[in-house]
């Protein structure tokens, strides 16, 4: 490093004293960790990103750490002891790994050839994101206490989490925040549209600060309805809003971890064939591009990566994206009769979205892809040569022009040539059918006897893709394995009841998910309008709030 700019072509700062964050829409800057933490989401409509991404200085040295000293590590550059001292962080740390089933937190495991498998999914409700939502449960906590100190009743801040799911972000937020004093939890789900083992995992928290909401409509829908809600001046004064979807910062920083850790895994696992400073491909299953972009991230800071390959299903407007410069809501996808279209035996709907099997990512508008934006008009901002302020002010401006015509015009682009280029040097896509996905389950059952789930499914099919072109099968492939298989029996028995010897209940369905049929549940139906949610979550915090003081 030298002349104040990092290898990776950010400004260097390569220890944190105390980060600041800035909207992507450029209208607020400054805050604190804390402050985006608990904001979720920027009052101009944008998303936080860290003013400077931190170079990790002598990454290398931490090749033998266990994840949670890794992850101190990691985090620390972000998170300066004023604002939490180390001890408290390595405790929130700690507590928050504490409750995973594998020692290692996120194994990595070899699958065939040059692909290994990242397997996120040993948290308590079987996916990646109890990795990002264990700890931001426990850092809401330890931000609410502090907070909270001395005062009583009304005074007390109290905050109120909204959140869409597509299945596996509610699980692992109410898991994450069930029974924490000062917090309520609603979660929004596409009424149907999520696995039976998911709407059980989260309908029978019974807690009295989980609320479980059924919209009638699609994931997207879920998402405009919460963004709505941060938008809206009214429940903002009366009741403090928390995010625990990946706009929240803090799901994406968490997530930089496994990348790095993987990394390392991979080096201790073949000392002969790669080394420290090798570069290496990952293959993300991805919808709202929040877990690949932890991964770039991680890069930004200093990890050696080739590429990183998008992987979709069906709904892929992220792989369009790649192939055209177009960020468009599906334009002439769309229904030609009530219920939707057919198209290889994939149900779609009016609204765009198609039903797959791997429903955790059927999402047609994904936000993370907002902060990959801002950086990629930084960078082509930043070769006109004028100062770091006026590229950030240019990147904001481009971002919030791109961000106005998808939501009127229902998409952006093409983009300058220079933008697409630069997201092409670091990622490539592919977009991969149902049919694909259950074949690949069913390959790599027959090949390796391994079960995979269908998200972690498209991701090994891009991977594999990615591995066979040119130059391809020389660089390790270390593919996200997302969930749990058992999570989506019927997708994985759909793929595998042929095959001699399968059994689902034998083979992969943990003992946690047995009987959850059996429980008492609760949720409510409610229409897909913000007011009416809105009103709905006033009432209920209210009566919440009437138990508690
Ligand atoms: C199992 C699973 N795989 C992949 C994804 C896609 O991840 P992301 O939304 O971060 O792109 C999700 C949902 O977020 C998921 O639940
Ligand atoms: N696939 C997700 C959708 C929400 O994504 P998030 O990462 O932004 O929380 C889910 O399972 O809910």
């Amino acid at each position: 490093m030298s002349n104040g700019v990092a290898a990776n072509g950010f400004p260097a700062k390569t220890h944190t004293a105390s980060q600041r964050y800035l909207s992507t829409r450029g209208d607020d800057s400054g805050l604190s960790f804390e402050e985006v933490v608990l904001k979720g989401l920027a009052s101009d409509g944008g998303l936080y990103i860290p003013e400077h991404v931190p170079s990790a200085p002598q990454w290398e040295s931490w090749k033998d750490l266990s994840f949670v000293d890794l992850a101190f590590n990691v985090l620390s550059l972000y998170i300066s002891p004023s604002e939490i001292p180390d001890e408290d962080l390595k405790d929130i740390i700690r507590r928050s790994y504490s409750t995973f089933r594998a020692e290692d937190v996120t194994p990595l495991i070899h699958l065939q050839d040059n692909i290994h498998l990242l397997e996120l999914f040993h948290g308590p409700t079987f996916a990646f994101k109890d990795v990002a939502l264990q700890f931001l449960g426990n850092l809401f906590e330890y931000f609410l206490v502090r907070r909270n100190e001395g005062k009583t009743g009304r005074d007390r801040y109290h905050l109120t989490v909204v959140g869409a799911t597509s299945g596996d972000t509610g699980s692992a937020a109410i898991y994450g925040l069930r029974g924490k004093q000062d917090v309520s939890v609603f979660m929004l789900h596409p009424k149907g549209r999520v696995s039976p083992i998911q709407e059980l995992q989260m309908t029978t928290v019974l807690d009295a600060n989980v609320h479980n909401l059924a919209v009638t409509g699609n994931f997207d829908n879920c998402q405009d309805i919460v963004k709505a809600l941060f938008a809206d001046p009214d429940i903002n004064s009366t009741h403090k809003l928390g995010a625990v979807n990946s706009i929240n910062w803090a799901r994406i920083l968490a997530q930089t971890v496994y990348y790095f850790h993987s990394y390392f895994s991979l080096a201790r696992q073949q000392p002969d064939s790669f080394k420290i400073g090798d570069k290496v491909r990952f293959a993300v299953p991805s919808g709202n591009f929040g877990d690949i972009l932890a991964g770039y991230f991680a890069h930004r800071m200093g990890l050696p990566v080739d590429k990183f390959v998008i992987a979709t299903n069906e709904n892929d407007i992220l792989d369009r994206f790649w192939k055209t410069g177009r960020y468009e809501k599906n334009p002439t996808f769309g229904s030609a009769a009530e219920g939707g279209v057919e198209s290889d035996g994939v149900k779609a709907h009016e609204d765009g979205v198609k039903e797959t099997l791997s429903p955790a990512m059927d999402i047609l508008v994904s936000s993370n892809f907002e902060r990959l934006l801002w950086f990629l008009a930084y960078q082509f901002a930043s070769s006109a040569g004028m100062d770091d302020e006026w590229n950030k002010k240019q990147a904001s401006q481009e971002v919030s022009s791109w961000l106005s015509d998808l939501k009127t015009k229902g998409g952006f682009g093409p983009v300058y040539k220079d933008v697409l280029e630069t997201a092409r040097r670091t990622f490539e896509s592919e977009r991969v059918s149902d049919q694909e996905t259950l074949d690949t389950i069913r390959s790599l059952y027959k090949d390796v006897n391994y079960v995979l789930d269908p998200h972690t499914a498209v991701g090994v099919e891009a991977a594999r893709r990615s591995a066979a072109r040119p130059g391809g099968a020389d660089v390790p492939i270390i593919s996200l394995s997302t969930a749990h298989p058992a999570k989506f029996a019927g997708a994985v028995t759909l793929a595998l009841q042929d095959e001699e010897g399968f059994e689902f209940d034998a083979k992969v369905l943990p003992a946690e998910f047995v009987g959850l049929d059996k429980k008492e549940k609760r949720m409510r139906d409610v229409e897909n309008d913000w007011k009416v949610v809105r009103e709905l979550v006033k009432e209920e915090v209210e009566e919440e709030l009437k138990g508690l003081r």
